[in-house]
């Protein structure tokens, strides 16, 4: 697991250790140069001789590009910090400079900054030092110039120089993820102490390249801000089942999916539930659509009985489209009457509650409130419509630019836990946030969605009286589902592109790594 903590609660952990004389810079800016060192080795066989470039902010930040750089100087790299302000660390510079680093000094002549550009430009290797934790909105000044034209540089002659980002790519919002200004896209980021947030969420995440976190021996208390499952975390709480086991032990999952229009939806989600290791697979839905999901899907049973998760709305028209087609097959009164029974309110026919997935035309179904054990699966445009819905003045481009934030409000306004996909698919429940970028681009295709109901579907069903004992473990197996799908679809066509049903079939295979390695 990465759990990512916030810039004040880094900030509260660095102070006794800092009170105490912990030569904390020291510690962060050698391990940065040895990573740096590492990647000038990997890249061009060796430090000595390597072009070596640092952005150096006012800050601490800058402190650390600076002694870093000190460093690799010692090895041989010929290194040039470009000080952007008039403030900079003085101990981190005369290290640099006694070591045979040289200075440019942007702030006292911009006029220098097409030579600056050139320069950096061509280096082997960049060093991004000009604030962290401590930036206060996006970079401004000589910073954001510097940034700006660096950009506009590699848009024109395609050529980067590799850039390591210190602690965080200068100017993202470090704990909301925001992109609200120029930032330099990092191939790394040698983060200290521990993640922050913004390494984790969108945008800012896909800024940051691949995270190194440094170990300052921080003793950072309470629950991390954000948190990412990796395969270890999944594989260790998989339910595998053992000799005691059967199906309703296993878990079955009721779906209601598809329509006449749109009965692929409901294939695709069935053959994932029953891909994914669902005890059974009930198809709910109207009787057109469920002879289509037994034909592609013998296993499913199209019949009532009891239900241990439910998976609401994949296929089904919402609002407006359902209405333009005059009918939905029966399906938003099958819903309905699913949800009814996954919140309990069917108690005695039904049996207790249980958790549900709800996607697509499902969404339109919601109560005003919903229990936190229902896991809500919008795209950024549902979870608009949604949000909306609710008297929230949101466009879709709001949730792009701050994915946690809305995901949030939808959690706080419905009491559902949210998954919103994308890019990077982000979770907020009771049990917090998660951000998980497990899946290629390429798993952004029709019906992706629909398996990954599926599949949350049934490790809900697994869990289903866990689950709504502890709503707070709702989030975690979201993140979970999220994570078993995204690497699917890599496993499917390594580098390539990925059909839905290709990722609901490369899903057992999926598991079985997990749970071997
Ligand atoms: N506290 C510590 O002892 C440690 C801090 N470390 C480093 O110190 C960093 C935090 O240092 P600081 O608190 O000095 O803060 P930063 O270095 O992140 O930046 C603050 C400085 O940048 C300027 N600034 C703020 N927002 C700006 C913006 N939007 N555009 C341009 N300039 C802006 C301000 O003038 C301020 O002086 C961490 O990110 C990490 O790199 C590490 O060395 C580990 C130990
Ligand atoms: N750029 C991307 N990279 C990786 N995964 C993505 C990307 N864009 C979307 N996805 C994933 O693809 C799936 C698309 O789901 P969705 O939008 O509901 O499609 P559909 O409704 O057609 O099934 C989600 O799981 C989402 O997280
Ligand atoms: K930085």
């Amino acid at each position: 697991m990465i759990s990512a903590w916030s810039a004040a609660d880094v900030r509260a952990a660095e102070e006794p250790l800092l009170v105490a004389g912990v030569p904390l810079m020291e510690r962060a800016s050698f391990a940065l140069a040895t990573v740096v060192a590492g990647d000038l080795r990997a890249r061009r066989r060796s430090v000595r001789g390597a072009g070596v470039a640092l952005l150096v902010g006012a800050g601490n930040n800058g402190g650390d590009a600076l002694h870093a750089g000190a460093v690799l100087a010692g090895r041989g790299a010929a290194v040039t910090a470009v000080l952007t302000s008039e403030r900079f660390h003085a101990g981190g510079r005369a290290a640099l400079t006694r070591a045979g680093g040289r200075v440019v000094e942007l702030f006292v002549a911009p006029d220098r900054l097409g030579a600056v550009v050139r320069d950096v430009a061509a280096s082997d290797g960049v060093l991004d030092g000009l604030v962290g934790i401590g930036a206060r909105g996006p970079l401004r000044g000589p910073a954001a110039d510097l940034v700006t034209a660096l950009r506009r540089a590699a848009g024109e002659t395609g050529a980067a120089p590799w850039v390591v980002a210190v602690d965080v790519p200068s100017g993202i919002g470090v704990d909301d993820g925001a992109v609200a200004g120029p930032v330099l896209p990092a191939d790394r980021t040698v983060t200290f102490g521990c993640a922050k947030p913004g390494l984790l969420l969108p945008p800012a995440a896909l800024l940051a390249g691949e995270v190194s976190a440094v170990d300052l021996g921080l003793g950072l208390e309470g629950a991390p801000a954000v948190r990412r499952l990796e395969a270890a975390d999944v594989a260790r709480s998989w339910p595998v089942p053992g000799p005691a086991d059967h199906k309703y032990t296993r878990g079955v999952v009721g779906v209601v999916a598809g329509t006449a229009t749109y009965p692929g939806a409901a294939v695709l989600t069935a053959t994932a539930a029953v891909r994914a290791g669902a005890g059974m697979v009930r198809y709910r839905g109207s009787g057109d659509v469920g002879r289509v999901v037994v034909g592609a899907r013998p296993e499913v049973v199209a019949a009532p009985g009891r239900v241990q998760s439910w998976v609401v709305g994949p296929g089904v028209p919402a609002g407006p489209e359902a209405a333009d087609a005059g009918a939905d097959d029966g399906q938003h009164e099958r819903g309905r009457a699913g949800l009814a029974a996954a919140a309990g309110r069917l108690a005695g026919t039904a049996g207790g509650p249980v958790p549900a997935v709800v996607d697509a035309g499902g969404l339109d179904l919601l109560d005003d409130r919903v229990p936190p054990w229902f896991v809500l699966t919008p795209h950024a445009g549902e979870l608009t419509t949604l949000l909306r819905s609710r008297g929230e003045d949101v466009r879709r481009e709001d949730v792009d630019a701050e994915p946690l934030r809305w995901a949030r409000r939808a959690h706080e306004l419905t009491g559902a836990t949210v998954l919103l996909k994308g890019g990077v698919t982000v979770v907020v429940g009771p049990g917090g946030a998660y951000a998980q970028a497990d899946g290629p681009g390429w798993l952004a295709t029709a019906g992706a969605g629909d398996v990954l109901a599926g599949v949350l579907g049934a490790m809900l069903a697994a869990r289903s009286a866990e689950v709504v004992e502890h709503p707070a473990r709702a989030a975690e197996v979201a993140a979970a589902a999220a994570l078993v799908h995204g690497r699917a679809a890599h496993g499917t066509n390594p580098g390539g592109p990925v059909a839905a049903l290709d990722v609901a079939d490369a899903v057992p295979r999926e598991i079985a790594g997990l749970l071997s390695s």
